[in-house]
């Protein structure tokens, strides 16, 4: 059975009210100022890193479950893949009233979606879903990492995503490789690093807490100066297993674009996705060094 829900918080802890606001006040870039920004190829690769896990562990008529959706940037891949049913959920408000009216602007969309706005790290989301509803995909990209400011939120998290998960079903998602940066900030004398992209700034370098070990992150054209979570990897697959959720899958990015460019169907994506030349991805230096800071993820839940 699985471990109990901790008790429901009645407020927003502060950090959750920051994090929602931050995603809340991000203007809605029109296409073409996204082609303008000066990191479209790194949104391209991101992209392309999401539609090949979503391709890989998802198949049409399966239903999906997209926690952290934001404005629905992911509605083509999913469309793409020909699912039956999508829920969307994410704190934001805001966000979600744009992906709904996203969803509705889909020509074409060959599948249903209903989305809601819900704080998927304090509360239970099943009120949200649709009575009995069970995803073969729950798909949590760019955003698990907000859980990790406490271990009860990080336990809500596995609960609601275990809970509607079907078994033998997959759990995908894309996070900042704490390793990666913990190695990266131990290495310098500074307590920040970056380039003229991208910055990452920790208030403090040691110890380092399994939860709450809080860094600010800032994205050119993307994130400003937003406070974000070391996920300590081994602690995360750990929990994953007393929610019944095994680890197939741990690829920083680097290594998860080098490990597809043996897969003609990823490879065929990449192309079509224009996020390269025939040769190498077309991203700058500074983007490629961005792209380094993050890992793909793939669980799969126990058959019984
Ligand atoms: C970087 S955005 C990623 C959005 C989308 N998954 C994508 O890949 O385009 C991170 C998202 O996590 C959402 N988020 C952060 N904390 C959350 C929480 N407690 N519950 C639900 N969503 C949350 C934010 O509102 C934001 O939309």
């Amino acid at each position: 059975m699985d471990p109990p829900l901790p008790a429901d918080k009645d407020r927003p802890t502060p950090i959750t009210h920051v994090v929602a606001s931050h995603y809340n006040a991000r203007p809605e870039l029109g296409v073409d100022a996204r082609k303008q920004s000066n990191v479209l190829q790194l949104r391209k690769f991101n992209n392309w890193v999401k539609s090949v896990l979503i391709n890989q562990y998802t198949r049409g008529g399966h239903h999906a479950l997209d926690l952290g959706c934001g404005k629905g940037g992911d509605l083509i891949k999913w469309n793409q893949v020909r699912i039956r049913e999508l829920v969307g959920l994410d704190i934001a408000k805001v966000s979600i009233e744009q992906a709904r009216q996203r969803y509705q602007s889909l020509k074409r969309a060959n599948f249903q979606a209903t989305f809601h706005a819900v704080d998927c790290y304090q509360e239970s989301i099943t009120p949200y879903l649709p009575s009995g509803f069970m995803a073969d995909v729950v798909s949590m990209q760019f955003c698990m990492h907000y859980a990790f400011d406490c271990e009860e939120h990080v336990r809500t998290m596995l609960q609601n995503v275990s809970r509607h998960l079907k078994p033998g079903g997959h759990f995908i998602g894309t996070i900042p490789n704490a390793n990666f940066l913990v190695k990266r900030i131990r290495s310098i004398p500074d307590n920040q690093f970056g380039n003229s992209i991208y910055r990452v700034e920790f208030d403090s370098k040691d110890p380092f807490a399994l939860f709450g070990h809080c860094y600010r992150f800032t994205l050119r054209d993307a994130v400003d100066d937003c406070p974000e979570y070391l996920v300590h990897f081994k602690t995360f697959v750990a929990m994953a297993a007393e929610y019944g959720l095994q680890l197939l899958e741990n690829r920083p990015f680097h290594e998860f674009y080098a490990h597809h460019m043996n897969n003609p169907r990823a490879v065929e994506l990449i192309h079509r996705m224009q996020v390269v030349s025939p040769q190498h991805p077309e991203l700058s230096a500074e983007e490629w060094e961005v792209a380094g800071l993050y890992l793909a993820f793939a669980f799969k839940k126990r058959d019984n």
